[in-house]
């Protein structure tokens, strides 16, 4: 139970046993393990291992959330839908760890505020699915549920629940997560080399239009360096991990008592989420995350009320705690302007502040009549803009982008400077789940949302 070198100053029984009151209530998108024991053997196994990341840099991070739910710093998180154990690769996490970094810059410059750099990386295994079975012709297998839970394969064997997968998937987030610390530590963020990447993007002819913010860029980094600034201190980023906290078999067992607070954390990642379809207010899900100290994120979709939200609040942000509580409104580009600002104008008469994100990707889905789920850019951008006027309106802060994205150079939305057809999707399709930007997709919303901040801190 216990992370870190020191003894446990003060772990109250009580809250101890309120980790596992969650098993007494109903709960939604587990599967169906077909062997208890060897479940409960994986989850012992994984207890006993170390944790992966320190309670005192989930501390920093809810200060950082804090910083953007006042308006004063941006989140952008972004990664795969679902991870793979094949896709844990050397060239595959530098791409995203890469795109992230160099969205990073821009819209650090766009804001002209930090931008707090958040992987769907190192854990985002495991997915709620609309339905629990997948057919094909005429067989009926169970749904594929994350490499965590089950294979991909259209197969009885490949699609079992196996527990094995649950021991995988902490030793593939600890080989993910430590390549992430070494680029982001060890000199591959060194902002003259990101901003260089991004010069070679906004060269490109179909990126004309953000040829002029990159060479601001550009002279707002000869000035700095010009006015001396110490780069090498630049060469280090922070970067957190996340993903949706959906597991229970996985995210129980890397539930931790802090030594220094006797708290517990998940060490699973610095930051969870609770997804659209397992945030009820009685449910399992909610119960469990209000009890550990990371920062907790929800997602709202557009029949969220306003009610609703506020229970929410009252459940998992009790003490009003600055960074505490973040909302990922998905509520699709058609439905944001009409959903949103009733949520925000609610809170405005409450006393909390809780960190707006938007996720301008699962509103969005369509399935292409060749069978692709896809997403149109032009849609994931009028979702962001949406979102930008919505807190206009209201008087509060936009506070960070959620994104579906990959550095490399797949076709699974439509759209973008390349103008992926519906044609071209079957060229490069890699994902198993929800479609993502690719590399240049990715860095083309990051301009649109730079030039989004730069209004509104003109403003
Ligand atoms: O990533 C989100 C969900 O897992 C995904 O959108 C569900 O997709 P489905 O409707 O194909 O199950
Ligand atoms: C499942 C997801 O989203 P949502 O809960 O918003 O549907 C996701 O983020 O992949
Ligand atoms: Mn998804």
């Amino acid at each position: 139970m216990v992370d870190a070198t020191e003894p446990v100053i003060f772990a109250d029984p009580a809250v101890i046993a309120g980790l596992d009151h969650w098993r007494t209530l109903s709960i939604k998108q587990q599967p169906a393990w077909p062997d208890p024991t060897a479940v409960a053997a994986a989850s012992a196994e994984i207890a006993s291992m170390p944790p992966l990341v320190f309670a005192g840099e989930v501390d920093q991070l809810r200060e950082r959330l804090a910083r953007a739910a006042r308006g004063d710093a941006f989140l952008l998180q972004g990664g795969d839908c679902a991870e793979t154990f094949a896709g844990a690769t050397a060239d595959q996490i530098r791409n995203r760890v890469k795109t992230i970094l160099q969205m990073a810059v821009v819209l650090t410059y766009g804001a002209s505020m930090p931008v707090i750099k958040m992987g769907r990386m190192a854990g985002q295994f495991a997915k709620p699915r609309s339905s629990d079975t997948e057919t094909r012709g005429d067989v009926t297998l169970p749904a594929y549920r994350g490499d965590i839970v089950n294979g991909y394969d259209f197969t009885p064997e490949s699609r079992e629940a196996d527990p094995g997968r649950l021991v995988k998937g902490y030793h593939t987030s600890a080989s993910t997560l430590n390549l992430i610390r070494a680029f982001t530590q060890g000199g591959f963020a060194d902002l003259r080399m990101v901003h260089s990447w991004n010069k070679g993007f906004a060269s490109n002819p179909a990126n004309q239009r953000y040829e002029g913010l990159a060479s601001e860029i550009d002279r707002a980094i000869r000035f700095m360096e010009a006015a001396g600034a110490d780069f090498d201190e630049l060469k280090r980023v922070e970067f957190y991990s996340s993903h949706e906290g959906l597991l229970m078999d996985y995210e129980r067992p890397m539930t931790r008592i802090d030594s220094r607070t006797g708290l517990p954390y998940n060490t699973s990642a610095h930051f969870l989420w609770i997804g659209e379809r397992t945030r009820e207010l009685d449910g399992a899900h909610v119960d469990f995350f209000r009890r550990i100290r990371n920062p907790i994120g929800v997602k709202l979709g557009p029949s969220t009320t306003p009610e609703t939200m506020e229970r929410l609040i009252d459940v998992l942000d009790p003490d009003r705690e600055p960074g505490r509580l973040t909302f990922i409104t998905r509520m699709g580009a058609g439905k944001i302007r009409d959903a949103l600002p009733p949520l925000l104008e609610a809170i405005t008469s409450m006393d909390a502040t809780p960190l707006w994100v938007t996720d301008p990707m699962h509103g969005n889905g369509l399935t292409t009549p060749t069978g692709y789920k896809t997403r149109r850019f032009d849609d994931v951008v009028d979702e962001v803009t949406g979102f930008f006027e919505a807190h206009r309106q209201v008087g509060t802060h936009p506070g960070g982008i959620h994104v579906e994205l990959t550095g490399d150079d797949v076709t699974e939305c439509l759209g973008g400077s390349e103008m992926i057809d519906e044609a071209t999707l079957a060229t490069r399709y890699e994902s198993l789940c929800d479609p993502r930007l690719n590399h240049m997709q990715s860095l083309e919303l990051a301009f649109l949302v730079a030039e989004e901040l730069s209004k509104a801190s003109r403003a």
